[in-house]
């Protein structure tokens, strides 16, 4: 086998699989928030279903001794006490089928009911993060690793539950054999034993395997969707890449199916040897009950009592230790799951937050800010020092890579600066709640989400508690001339925009990007941040967006950052940025007079158009 890969964890050493099982009991705790009632009758059921076997192999061991003694005797006899028995076993296997049905269906409800609030508690959980969490590898595989666990958790539940009544049932059936001999109780564990540590040993085995290979399956489920999208498909067409990924595909699979087979293949040897070893047992305690019934100590009803009881016994023991393995290695698994709602993120909301300025006094002021991404060495933005006056209309030029974006995440604090501080009337931030900047702050970023609903949600993402009053998203579509898409839509505000549900229709880039652009006028926000607001628009809309964009920003701190130069214009102030540094700042004028970047930028494109 490979060495532990880059992110993975060497094998884990017994302790610390038994460790893993602490776990348990906050797991339980979940289960039972999700349903008191439902988990109550369920261990209920299984408590009463555990004694069954017992009383099953004592009332067919009634049944042999009652059928001997009627052949046996030489006097007629009357078969009542006999029938009696029989449907008394009938009666019993009735009952125990429906109490199996009962606790499987509980099981099942109880299930589901936890993988959904358990997604839930993820979506939200996840909503709370660090936007650069999500930019981090680590924290990616963790979350697919608890994405996994919401759905099979429940299975533990299920084995848990069987472990403790399977234990109760082998308590009973233990009684009736160490009153006949306690030493068959020893030979059972000895034959029971090396199975159980095997199981462990290859349990342990595989969920390191799976453990140490999540970025290779992370990138196998990737190569799975680009290859086979409506939204890569075009590409994955006109460049031919369909070979390239399907190679990249099987390389990955085949290696983690060999490793995989290598693990399964011992497993399955070992399990032959440990199966043998047990019938062993159980042949070799069958031989000592028979000689003891051929000797006339026990009846011949004993005789089926005891080797049932043997059996069973067997068989429950030996699902009670390799469940057991197999709930420490679901209870390691329940530890990513976990470990991602521990998560923290650090920018968080404050309780002792200063109130949000309504209005605004002053504006923001830069001080010396510098902000490096998560995981690299280069600073994306430096030395920033400007301000951003309140109601100021601000345009943000620059080559891609500037650092234009980067500033504007660090204005809605998605992240904060590594150094310097960013001030708004006077004060950090940092000291002003991050919901109500947020709640304060409207962006439409560049590459904004093309939300897979109608068009009516579409916009109103932009104020999500207005989904309902049609009149504003009717308005808000009108400014952003979004309304002459959807007014030819089939189904208008009703359409489902997208094509990965029935019935939904594709936008073009343009198309998209208005509708996106009302949710900017859906907002009722002091300060107006539009990434690029019109790159996709035809000359013609993107003229017409400009003339209701004075309006849209009216009273309002805006930052507006755009390549073309008759957008850019319209702003009061202009900083032109260059390798994440403030190369010059001022007035459209005031930067042409200057005859610096700015100028030559404005003509280089001024020229183009000649
Ligand atoms: N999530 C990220 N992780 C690491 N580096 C990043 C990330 N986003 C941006 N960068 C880097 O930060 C620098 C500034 O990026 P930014 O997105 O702010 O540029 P921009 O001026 O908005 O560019 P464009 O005009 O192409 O939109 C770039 O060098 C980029 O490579």
């Amino acid at each position: 086998m490979e060495p532990a890969r880059k992110g993975g964890k060497p094998p884990l050493s017994f302790d610390e699989r038994f460790k893993a099982l602490k776990n348990l009991p906050e797991f339980f705790k979940l289960i039972w928030q999700t349903s008191p009632k439902m988990v109550l009758a369920n261990v209920l059921l299984r408590v009463i279903r555990s004694a069954i076997p017992l009383v099953t192999l004592y009332v067919a061991k009634l049944i042999i001794d009652e059928v001997i003694r009627v052949t046996q005797s030489e006097a007629p006899q009357s078969l009542n006490h006999l029938f009696m028995l029989v449907a008394i076993e009938f009666l019993l296997a009735i009952f125990s089928d429906i109490l199996n049905r009962g606790t499987t269906l509980l099981d099942s409800l109880i299930g589901d009911l936890f993988a959904n609030k358990s997604s839930i508690r993820l979506m939200r959980h996840s909503a709370n993060l660090d936007l650069s969490q999500f930019e981090d590898s680590d924290f990616y595989d963790k979350l697919e690793r608890a994405r996994r666990q919401t759905i099979g958790r429940s299975m533990l539940m299920t084995q848990v539950l069987g472990q403790a009544q399977d234990a109760i049932t082998m308590v009973f059936l233990a009684a009736g054999l160490i009153a006949f001999n306690p030493w068959l109780i020893l030979l059972l564990m000895i034959t029971v034993i090396p199975a159980f540590l095997g199981e462990t040993h290859f349990n342990e085995r595989s969920y390191s395997l799976v453990y140490s290979w999540t970025p290779e399956r992370r990138e196998l489920d990737y190569l799975r969707f680009t290859g086979a999208s409506d939204e890569t498909a075009k590409e994955v067409k006109i460049f031919g890449l369909s070979d390239f990924l399907t190679n990249r595909f099987k390389v990955l699979s085949d290696r983690f199916y060999d490793l995989n087979k290598n693990l399964s293949m011992r497993r399955a040897g070992w399990g032959s040897f440990f199966a043998m070893l047990g019938s062993a047992g159980y042949y070799a305690a069958y031989i000592f009950i028979i000689i003891d019934t051929v000797k006339g100590n026990i009846t011949i009803g004993d005789l089926t009592f005891l080797s049932g009881s043997f059996f069973r016994l067997r068989t429950l023991f030996e699902s009670i230790l390799n469940r057991f393995s197999s709930v420490a290695e679901n209870a390691l698994y329940l530890q990513d799951f976990f470990d991602f709602f521990n998560l923290e993120p650090s920018i968080k909301v404050n309780p002792q937050a200063r109130p949000f300025p309504n209005p605004i006094r002053e504006g923001f002021v830069f001080e010396n800010v510098g902000f490096k991404y998560h995981n690299t060495d280069k600073w994306a933005v430096r030395n920033l020092n400007f301000t951003l006056r309140k109601g100021e209309k601000l345009a943000l030029v620059g080559e891609n890579g500037a650092g234009k974006t980067t500033i504007v995440k660090l204005l809605a604090r998605l992240y904060d600066p590594t150094e310097g501080r960013i001030l708004l009337d006077g004060h950090n931030l940092k000291d002003y709640n991050v919901e109500d900047l947020r709640n304060e702050t409207g962006v439409i970023f560049q590459d904004f989400v093309k939300f897979q609903m109608t068009a009516n949600h579409n916009i109103a993402v932009g104020r999500i508690v207005e989904k309902d009053n049609r009149p504003k998203i009717v308005h808000s579509a009108e400014q952003s001339l979004a309304n002459t898409v959807i007014d030819r839509l089939p189904e208008k505000y009703d359409q489902m925009i997208g094509r990965r549900f029935a019935d939904g229709v594709e936008l073009s880039g343009g198309e998209w990007q208005k509708v996106a652009l009302g949710r900017a006028y859906m907002r009722d926000a002091q300060i107006l941040i539009l990434d690029e607001p019109t790159a996709a628009l035809d000359a013609r809309a993107e003229h017409e967006v400009f003339q209701r964009f004075t309006e849209l920003t009216k009273g309002k701190t805006a930052i507006l950052i755009s390549h073309r130069f008759s957008t850019v214009r319209m702003a009061d102030r202009i900083m032109v940025l260059d390798k994440g540094q403030c190369l010059e700042i001022g007035t459209h004028e005031e930067l042409l007079a200057k005859g610096g970047r700015y100028e030559e930028l404005f003509n280089l494109q001024a020229e183009g158009y000649r």
